[in-house]
């Protein structure tokens, strides 16, 4: 920001405490953010991140502590927060699906009223995105239903910064880039900084690091609860924070599998009409699909889980297992309890007699929350009380529960903390070696590089194979664009 702008406290949370039942989601928490500043929040799955965003959002009541806004107001409550200009995307993304754009702004945006409201909204959220995601192609008179997750991620974050009579103060993104891929996550970074640069104040929660360190002038640590470093972003670099959250740092002991391609393909999938490439995959290969986001990585998955399955039915011996991106809309049964969102893709091994060997299917939902670390006290407790990340990881434990041959990823690491996605990497190469094969979406290139083979998709169709060592970022870019070349 400008140094001659004097900075204020925008918003602080002090001492504050909240537990859930046995679980201190905060436990003694302080957090202030200045005006003109990015402070980038980090820490592993479930260490309170987004407890304390609820707190200073104004929706949730800490137990103890105090939360004061601009500096002296002690208002609580989600109007008390608005008012002082605090915006929250959050990391569940909370549209209303079966409104239009405009008509969700007008729901985020209360001084977005009067006569020709529709007509408004309509050009601030329009102006907005085409400020922070340059050249997207967004309908912005779509119902949100029709809208992909990244766009509505998209949607989201442009109403957040749009200014009706007076722009936000403070703009909280919980995981605001989950769902885009590397350029929009880029644009997103850029606008944040120059947001910031005129006075505004963005609070920046990821897992990913490199746009943690990137773009935050602070970053904060958070550990069980506690804060347990608040230091200037040019003090750390990736392997001090990873160790300040309290992992470990693993050299990349990483090899890709020196066999591919043998044998006969477990899968085969004819080119679609004007393409050339076919979708084969060979047991114990670990498969990307890259590409810019949105441009028919899910569908492919979509397809041939129900090509392989014939319907979204648990099968008695399921041939292909799914593990859903979008976790809200086709991952988790939120009225359920972690055990049985975990065990729901397995219980034919699980019974005798198609009665439900609970005992077993304690066993092996302990197996899986140790060895994927799932933060909980108890598997019973309902799946809705996990942090987003450990949910996240029971949609992984469920389909590797499974004895499914082919598992297929949808970007299945959106949330999850970077010591437990090393774990699960780890856990996807032993899996790889006994045999399974793997077809991962992921919008992450750090993801795609570890794939043995990759498909980098454009317009709905396969349009390069890369394999070991040609699988880098540029040649994943080249194939992206109509008329590049992969490397
Ligand atoms: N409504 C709730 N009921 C019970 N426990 C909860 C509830 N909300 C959060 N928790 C617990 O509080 C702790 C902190 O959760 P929180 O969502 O703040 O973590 P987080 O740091 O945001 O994690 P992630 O990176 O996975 O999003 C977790 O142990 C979580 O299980």
């Amino acid at each position: 920001m400008n140094d001659r702008v004097p900075k204020q406290e925008v918003v602080a949370a002090r001492d504050v405490k909240v537990a859930f039942g046995a679980v201190k989601a905060l436990d003694g928490a302080t957090l202030v953010i200045q005006s003109g500043e990015c402070v980038g929040l980090v820490g592993h799955n479930g260490a309170g991140k987004s407890t304390i965003v609820n707190v200073i959002n104004g929706g949730l009541t800490p137990q103890e502590g105090a939360i004061t806004y601009g500096g002296a107001s002690a208002d609580q409550g989600i109007t008390a927060a608005r008012a002082s200009g605090v915006r929250c995307v959050f990391q569940e993304l909370s549209l209303c699906p079966n409104l239009t754009i405009a008509e969700n702004a007008r729901v985020m945006l209360s001084d977005l009223k009067g006569a020709g409201w529709r007509r408004r909204g309509l050009a601030l959220v329009t102006r907005q995105l085409a400020e922070i995601f340059p050249g997207h192609s967004i309908d912005c008179e779509s119902v949100v239903e029709d809208l992909t997750i990244a766009e509505r991620q998209m949607v989201e974050i442009a109403i957040s910064f749009a200014a009706v009579d007076a722009r936000p103060k403070l703009v909280i993104l919980d995981e605001p880039t989950s769902s885009l891929d590397a350029g929009l996550a880029a644009q997103l970074m850029a606008y944040v900084r120059r947001f910031v640069e005129t006075g505004g104040s963005v609070l920046l929660i990821s897992h990913i690091l490199g746009e943690i360190l990137s773009t935050s002038d602070r970053i904060v640590v958070m550990k069980d609860g506690k804060v347990v470093a608040d230091r200037p972003a040019v003090d750390f670099n990736t392997r001090r924070l990873v160790e300040t959250m309290g992992s470990v740092v693993r050299e990349q002991g990483w090899q890709r599998s020196a066999r591919t391609k043998t044998g006969a393909p477990v899968l085969s999938v004819p080119p679609l009409p004007g393409a050339s490439i076919r979708l084969e995959a060979f047991s114990g290969e670990i498969i990307g699909l890259a590409g810019l986001g949105g441009h028919g990585q899910t569908e492919a998955l979509l397809d041939l889980y129900l090509a392989a399955n014939g319907n979204w039915w648990p099968a008695a011996e399921p041939k292909m297992a799914f593990v859903a991106g979008d976790r809200g809309l086709n991952g988790t049964f939120s009225l359920w309890s972690i055990l049985k969102n975990l065990s729901i893709s397995s219980l034919k091994g699980l019974s005798n007699r198609s009665v439900i060997d609970t005992d077993r299917e304690k066993k092996v939902s302990e197996s899986w929350r140790k060895r994927i670390e799932i933060r909980t006290p108890d598997m019973h407790n309902p799946i809705l009380s996990l942090s987003g990340g450990n949910q996240q990881k029971v949609l992984f434990a469920r389909a590797l529960a499974t004895t499914a041959k082919i598992v297929l990823m949808d970007d299945p690491m959106r949330g999850v903390d970077v010591g437990t996605k090393q774990e699960v990497y780890e856990i996807l190469r032993a899996e790889a070696a006994s045999g399974r094969t793997f077809i991962w979406y992921s919008t992450e290139m750090d993801e795609i590089r570890l794939c043995d083979r990759v498909y980098v998709f454009r317009d709905g169709a396969i349009a390069a194979e890369l394999v070991g060592d040609d699988i880098t970022e540029a040649g994943v870019l080249a194939a992206s664009f109509a008329g590049g070349e992969a490397a």
